[in-house]
């Protein structure tokens, strides 16, 4: 109905720093210290405590409980959305090396068609895709229903599509920001609803896929921004529930920084000058911390690390360094919306 459905299987085994104090939940101002002691209390807080907590909370984040090897993956079954380019597409066939079975999807069909393709090459158990848009809960559903139908269970959701969005001023559009959620939030939340009974079985894994721009916003990203804050806020309070209820799936939110998939650098390399990470050494650190059941993994930690502990300690510094990477006047600006989004 919506989703054309195409499978194959291998036999052999399955700019201002100072910025504005606005929003701010910390005062702009410093505080003026009248004691040398207290003085000397916060420069041994800023000089040690500080980065001594960043490195362990780096340390935390990174490596997770256990040794990843890459053997965990072999059999399992997982399925990759977003998978027709990028860090998705990379994902693919990291897995296809480790053995797993790969049921993957995306819009465009050509694309999902090479993609399995060279999964099976690269000694993918399995691999098939499903096409449509994650613009529908209905297709979101359907995707899973395909992973039951086709192995009676699934070991590992890879949650990782978004739908366009463009960087630039917010134009207004609201219908926009109501599509932009729709695929990159509630499809997230269906496909876990279908996936949960299945994942409970098989003491799974969900890992969301998700940016540092859903920690921290940036300019030119308000739509998109906003999807990333809710995939934090939902999946965080589900992971609650589950603690509650000993519901043994883990839930790995992997917040991302810059990457050099070609969509992305289309859309912002006139105007962030940072190098992007490499594609493929990020789609192998999303699979080990999903493996490990890592609660977040932040890939490159170099920038996402230090800018999540800024988040909170001095959001106002934080907000003038952010836009201070940016060249505002590569932004073209686009006539604003008149509220007719597609
Ligand atoms: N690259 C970066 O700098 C960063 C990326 N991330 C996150 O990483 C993830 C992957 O990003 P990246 O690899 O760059 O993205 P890409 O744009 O390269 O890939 C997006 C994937 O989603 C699919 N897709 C697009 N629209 C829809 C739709 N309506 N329904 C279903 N699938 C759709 C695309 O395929 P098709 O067009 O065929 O449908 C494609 O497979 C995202 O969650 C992103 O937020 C986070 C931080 C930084
Ligand atoms: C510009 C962002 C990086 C900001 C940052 O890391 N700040 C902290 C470090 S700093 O203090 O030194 O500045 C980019 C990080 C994530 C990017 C966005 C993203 O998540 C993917 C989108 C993909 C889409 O195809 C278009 C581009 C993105 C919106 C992309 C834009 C740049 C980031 C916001």
């Amino acid at each position: 109905m919506f989703a054309k459905l195409q499978g194959a299987r291998k036999e052999k085994a399955p700019a201002d720093l100072q910025g504005s104090a606005q929003n701010s939940h910390c005062s702009p101002r410093p505080r003026v210290c009248s004691n040398p002691s207290a003085g000397k209390g916060m420069g041994l807080l800023l000089k040690v405590l500080i980065p001594l907590l960043g490195l362990g909370l780096a340390v935390y984040f990174y490596s997770g409980p256990g040794n990843f090897n890459e053997e965990m993956l072999r059999g399992k079954r997982v399925i990759v959305t977003g998978a027709s380019s990028g860090i998705g597409e990379q994902m693919a066939y990291h897995l296809a090396r480790m053995g797993a079975h790969v049921l993957l999807t995306a819009r465009t069909e050509a694309k999902l068609q090479k993609v399995v393709d060279k999964c099976l090459d690269l000694g993918a158990a399995s691999a098939r895709y499903v096409s449509g848009s994650m613009e529908s809960t209905a297709f979101a559903e359907e995707v899973v229903k395909e992973a039951e139908i086709t192995w009676g269970g699934l070991d590992m959701l890879i949650l990782n599509h978004i739908g366009y969005s463009y960087f630039n001023f917010f134009n207004g559009d609201v219908d926009h920001v109501r599509k932009v959620m729709e695929t990159n939030f509630l499809s997230y939340v269906a496909m876990t609803v279908s996936a949960l009974p299945m994942l409970k079985e098989s003491e799974g894994s969900i890992v969301v896929v998700s940016s540092v721009s859903g920690k921290v916003a940036s300019p030119f990203t308000a739509p998109y921004s906003a999807t990333k804050f809710a995939l934090e806020g939902f999946f965080s309070s589900l992971r609650h529930e589950f603690i509650i209820e000993n519901v043994n799936v883990s839930i790995t939110l992997c917040i991302l920084g810059y990457i050099n998939t070609e969509n992305a650098v289309r859309a912002v390399s006139h105007v962030i000058k940072v190098a992007p990470a490499p594609k493929e050494e990020c789609a192998l650190e999303i699979i080990r911390s999903g493996a490990l059941r890592q609660r977040e993994l932040h890939y490159p930690a170099s920038t996402v690390t230090p800018a999540v502990l800024l988040r909170d300690f001095a959001p106002d510094f934080l907000d003038g360094l952010i836009r201070s990477n940016h060249q505002v006047e590569n932004i073209k600006r686009a006539p604003p919306s008149q509220g007719s989004g597609h």
